[in-house]
Parts: structure tokens; C-alpha cells; sequence
């Protein structure tokens, strides 16, 4: 399993909480629209050091993962807004930057460290969370539409279908209750035993990374077994046949904690969320369109703008490149299983391409207008000598 990464989300975005916990400054416009405006990737390092900064000493941290100078000089390459986050979050933010390069993405040494005091010291509340059980998990619609396989199986339980976004239901209702369970009693165990909780990535002061506490294997076999079989017929053009490494999270929101998130896209080739629940009010998630890389800042088009309302149990597909975030919720409290599904195959056949037409909407335009120009171009009439 690849290191948890990074997803990436809006650096600039004014309006939502700033990646370190500090409120960023008070907001311009409504997420939505400013997410029409910008997205951009955190953490981004700056091209040059900032060099009124002065870097945090790093030699007394223990168990860091490079040489203490390495985090003071990249230190200064941090964006503006991560400069005074506090050092714990700057050294997670460098390291995940880092493990990007290392092979397959190797989780850290910290991480690791991290896993094995909960393997040892978190006894969970419900073991029977760690292997997966399709009857007690799953919705009959959702299981006959994955044994028979086919799409038209698969439209018929879309209850949402959207260029590019199907909810269907999912979960059972129990099930739901039970991770959302299990989750308050590791952050009760957590807060108990002042075990400090690596969260799901930058965007997120709260949630927990779900494969952290004995679930990786059962959502392993919950994105071959059950959405790889979706994906395949759903994703084809964005890695969606060749799934093979996950991470998967719950996310959390009330009226005192974490309220909305940010304009994004997830570091995964398909993304799962499902609702688990409990009420609420608002959290609209909003979608601006797929995009690579170069285009992730571009405008959207307006048949791409598309808000979808959560419903517990329902879960929500889309390309992890389908730019979105999530409007706050104006009461109760909201919370979320995601799966980031990835695909190495993917990742690595499309390194060296620059033309991603089949899914990306702006090379897509680009590509018609090229053809259009192409054509009208009025061939001359040959001259005789
Ligand atoms: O809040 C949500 O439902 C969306 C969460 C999300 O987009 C993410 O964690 O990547
Ligand atoms: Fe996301």
C-alpha cells in the first residue's frame, strides 16, 4: 500500500480553513465561486526560497525521516500560508512531499512508527470492521448489480448520473453506524492516551485515516472486489480497470469543527465517498470538471458546474481529477467515508503524455479547436507552371 499522499487542494482558496488549522482570512466570495477561479496543489513548493524566512531549527525532533537541515532549507519553500503552521504539521507536509519520490511512494518511517503504536496499544471497538461481509455491509441493490456485472446493471441502481459523477446506494445503515462508532472511539482512546492522530491529509483538522485502524485490508478488498468491477465500466480512460493501491479515510464536519472543504482534486485515479451520516444541514459537494494537471486553473464550463447533495448511505463516484469540495453544512454533523483508489498502470502510462482529451475537458476543447482550424484551412489551388 502506497503512503497515504497528499491531496491536492486549493492553496490560495480564501475561504476555507488554511491546511495548517489557522483560519485562513475571511472569506471573498462563496467556495463554488471561487473555486470556479482558482484550484491549485498543496503543497506546492515556491520555485525560489523565501529568504526573509527564517527557518525553524529541526535537530532536536526525533525520529525524523531526512537529515534536521533538509527540513529547515525546504522549509523556506513552503508556501506563505504553511510558514508559521506549526512544526509538527510543516515536518508532516515535507515528508509526504518527499515520499512522492521515493519508489512506489513508500510510506514514512514516522508513518509507520505511527501505525504500529496503534497495532500495539488501540484495542478497536468493532473487530468484525477489519474483513469484509457483504451481507452486513452492503445494500442488496448495490451487490446483485456487482454480481451481474454489466452497465446496464449499473444504471439501473444509479439514483444520480451526472457527466462523469454516479450515486448509487451502498452501505447499510448499521454499517455506517459502526465506523462512524469506531472512529469516536479511536479519537476518545486517541485524546485519552494524548496519542496525537495524523489526519486524513492537509485539508482535514479532523477525521482519521481508516486503514491506519485495522481497515486497510477489508477496504483493499472492497475497491478490487467491489469497485474496480464499477470503475472498470464506469472510469476506463482515467486508470479505472487497474486499481491497485488505495487510501481510505472518514472526514467530519459540524458546526464546531471543520465546516466545508476546499476546491480540490483527490491524489487518487477514482474517488468513493460515501455518506455515512448522521443529520445534517447543507454540504453540498460541487464539481467544476475533470482536469490535468496543466489545465487544473481553468475555467469552468457551465454545463460542468454541478452541486450534489449527500445522502446517508449513498455513495458518490467520480474521477479523482474531477475538480470539487464541499459547501459547509449549516447544521448537525456530517461525516464521510472517502476512498482515494489509485492506479500505478495508470500513473506511469501517462507520465510523459501531454494530450489527455479522453477525459480532461480543456484539452478536449483544445483538441476540437485545433481540428476546426484545421479544417477550414481551404486548400490552395495548385498552380500550373
Ligand atoms: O466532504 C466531502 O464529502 C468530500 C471530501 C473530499 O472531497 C475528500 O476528502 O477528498
Ligand atoms: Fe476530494
Amino acid at each position: 500500500m502506497r503512503d497515504s499522499g497528499v491531496a491536492m487542494v486549493g492553496e490560495t482558496a480564501s475561504n476555507r480553513r488554511a491546511p495548517n488549522g489557522v483560519a485562513a482570512p475571511p472569506p471573498q466570495e462563496g467556495a463554488a465561486e471561487q473555486a470556479d477561479k482558482e484550484v491549485m496543489c498543496v503543497p506546492r513548493l515556491r520555485p525560489s526560497p523565501n529568504a526573509e524566512h527564517v527557518p525553524e531549527r529541526y535537530d532536536e525532533v526525533e525520529q525524523l525521516e531526512y537529515p534536521a537541515a533538509m527540513y529547515s532549507i525546504m522549509e523556506q519553500y513552503l508556501p506563505s500560508n504553511l510558514l508559521k503552521a506549526p512544526r509538527e504539521k510543516k515536518i508532516e507536509i515535507l515528508e509526504r512531499i518527499c515520499a512522492k519520490y521515493r519508489p512506489n511512494g513508500d510510506r514514512t518511517r514516522r508513518h509507520r512508527v505511527y501505525r504500529e503504536r496503534i497495532r500495539l496499544t488501540y484495542k478497536p471497538l468493532h473487530e468484525e470492521l477489519s474483513a469484509l461481509n457483504p451481507e452486513q455491509f452492503f445494500v442488496q441493490s448495490f451487490r446483485n448489480a456487482i454480481d451481474d456485472g454489466s452497465a446496464e446493471a449499473f444504471r439501473k441502481i444509479m439514483k444520480y448520473q451526472s457527466s462523469g459523477l454516479f450515486a448509487f446506494d451502498m452501505f447499510e445503515p448499521r454499517f455506517c453506524s459502526l465506523i462512524m462508532d469506531e472512529v469516536e472511539h479511536f479519537e476518545n482512546w486517541a485524546q485519552e492516551a494524548k496519542f496525537k492522530v495524523m489526519r486524513p491529509n492537509t485539508m482535514n483538522n479532523y477525521g482519521a485515516v481508516l486503514d491506519d485502524i485495522g481497515m486497510e485490508e477489508m477496504l483493499d478488498q472492497l475497491m478490487r472486489e467491489y469497485i474496480t468491477p464499477m470503475s472498470s465500466v464506469l472510469f476506463p480512460n482515467v486508470g479505472g480497470a487497474s486499481l491497485d493501491s488505495h487510501h481510505g479515510f472518514v472526514v467530519e464536519y459540524s458546526m464546531d469543527r471543520d465546516l466545508e472543504l476546499g476546491f480540490h482534486v483527490d491524489d487518487s485515479e477514482v474517488t468513493l465517498n460515501v455518506c455515512l451520516g448522521k443529520d445534517f444541514g447543507g454540504g453540498q459537494l460541487f464539481f467544476r470538471g475533470v482536469r490535468c494537471e496543466m489545465h487544473v486553473n481553468g475555467e469552468a464550463r457551465s454545463d460542468e458546474v454541478l452541486d450534489y447533495s449527500h445522502v446517508p448511505g449513498r455513495a458518490i463516484l467520480h474521477a479523482g481529477r474531477h475538480r470539487h469540495g464541499a459547501k459547509e453544512i449549516t447544521s448537525g454533523q456530517r461525516t464521510n467515508l472517502i476512498l482515494w483508489c489509485r492506479s500505478s498502470e495508470f500513473r506511469e502510462l501517462t507520465k510523459y503524455q501531454r494530450d489527455f482529451s479522453s477525459w480532461c475537458g480543456e484539452c478536449l476543447t483544445w483538441k476540437k479547436e485545433r481540428r476546426r482550424k484545421l479544417s477550414n484551412v481551404k486548400p490552395q489551388p495548385a498552380s500550373a507552371v
